[in-house]
């Protein structure tokens, strides 16, 4: 005869599955009915299964009564691209120098491969999703940015420029939030149009933060390649505020594509988002792993003088 006790003795890895949606129950409560900006970097996108896993994250996220808007990158999609049809590029503080024909291509490779790609991704997740870009109901309004360097000789700023590189002057959020109250998740690619009628490429951090800032968000996720933000010996940064990011860019320890997002959680923290948090995309469910547990991963950037949640 067997033992009943034995017999009904709960499976270890149940009651673990089990004690980690208990752990999620507080931060359930707490996000419910709130809106979180997420941008999902090119560098992030490249490996099947991790887009799959970023797909189901954001697909829980709505289903727990979270309002994810994704904005996504795809700088190195772009650079294969522009080397297939033989175009180079380059790239000053971690943005690409943009000419009308790299204008061209990076919006065909956002808001025509990419865009579509997420949105079969969260479709096929079980949730719903429309892409969009900034041109659409022309709700991104940019500008030329403008973009200045001080000549360490003679000390002389001087203005670089950068083409068709925009930074979004007006976001109306109507049609985000219209795709969102309507149960849908919004998937943007960052591309916008000057009053000038131009198209303007907006490197993907950027537009993330021009977003989270018009939605009022209480998070804005950066994910990408890295752990977060490293310091000079590699070691993570968990905890940043805007006096600490300007000493981290003076002493050069933030170079590269680290600029413009560390740029980015600053303006939108200082500009009405809650927090800002830059996370490990090549770790499956990260973004889960961040909102649910205890255990948050990446750096958290917030501004100085405000408490978080
Ligand atoms: N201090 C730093 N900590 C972490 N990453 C840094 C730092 N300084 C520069 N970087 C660079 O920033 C990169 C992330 O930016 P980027 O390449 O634009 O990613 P994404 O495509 O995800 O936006 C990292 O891969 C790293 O090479
Ligand atoms: C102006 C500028 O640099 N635009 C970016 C837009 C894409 C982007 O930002 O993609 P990631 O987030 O994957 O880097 C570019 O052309 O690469």
């Amino acid at each position: 005869m067997t033992d009943q006790t034995e017999n009904h003795a709960p499976d270890p890895a149940m009651l673990a599955k089990a004690e980690t949606l208990t752990e999620a129950l507080p931060y359930l409560q707490r996000y419910a009915g709130q809106t979180f900006v997420v941008k999902y970097g090119g560098h992030a996108m490249g490996d099947p299964a991790l887009a799959r896993n970023f797909a189901e994250d954001i697909v829980l996220l709505k289903q727990v009564g979270i309002n994810p808007v994704v904005v996504h990158g795809g700088g190195p999609q772009i650079g294969a691209m522009l080397a297939r049809v033989g175009v180079e590029s380059e790239f000053v503080d971690g943005l690409r120098v943009t000419t009308k024909e790299t204008a061209e291509i990076a919006e065909m490779v956002l808001s025509g491969a990419i865009n579509k790609e997420l949105v079969s991704w969260i479709e096929r997740a079980g949730g719903s999703a429309i892409g969009i870009s900034g041109k659409d109901g022309g709700f991104v309004k940019a500008v030329k940015l403008r973009r200045t360097a001080r000549d360490p000789d003679s000390n002389i700023e001087r203005i670089i420029d950068l083409g068709f590189v925009g930074e979004p002057k007006k976001v109306d959020r109507t049609i985000i939030d219209t795709i969102s109250d309507a149960g849908m998740i919004p998937v943007i690619a960052p591309i916008g149009v000057g009053e000038d009628g131009h198209t303007y490429n907006i490197n993907a951090d950027t537009m993330a933060g021009a977003v989270a800032s018009a939605l009022r968000a209480a998070r804005l996720f950066l994910l990408t390649d890295v752990a977060g933000v490293l310091d000079k010996s590699g070691a993570l940064l968990t905890d940043l505020d805007p006096t600490k990011i300007a000493a981290l860019a003076k002493d050069g320890t933030i170079s590269g594509g680290m600029i413009p997002k560390l740029e980015t959680c600053v303006k939108a923290v200082m500009g009405g988002v809650d927090a800002a948090v830059v996370l490990d995309g090549r770790i499956p469910h990260a973004m889960l792993l961040e909102i649910f547990t205890s255990k948050g991963a990446g750096t958290l950037i917030k501004d100085d003088f405000e408490p978080v949640e």
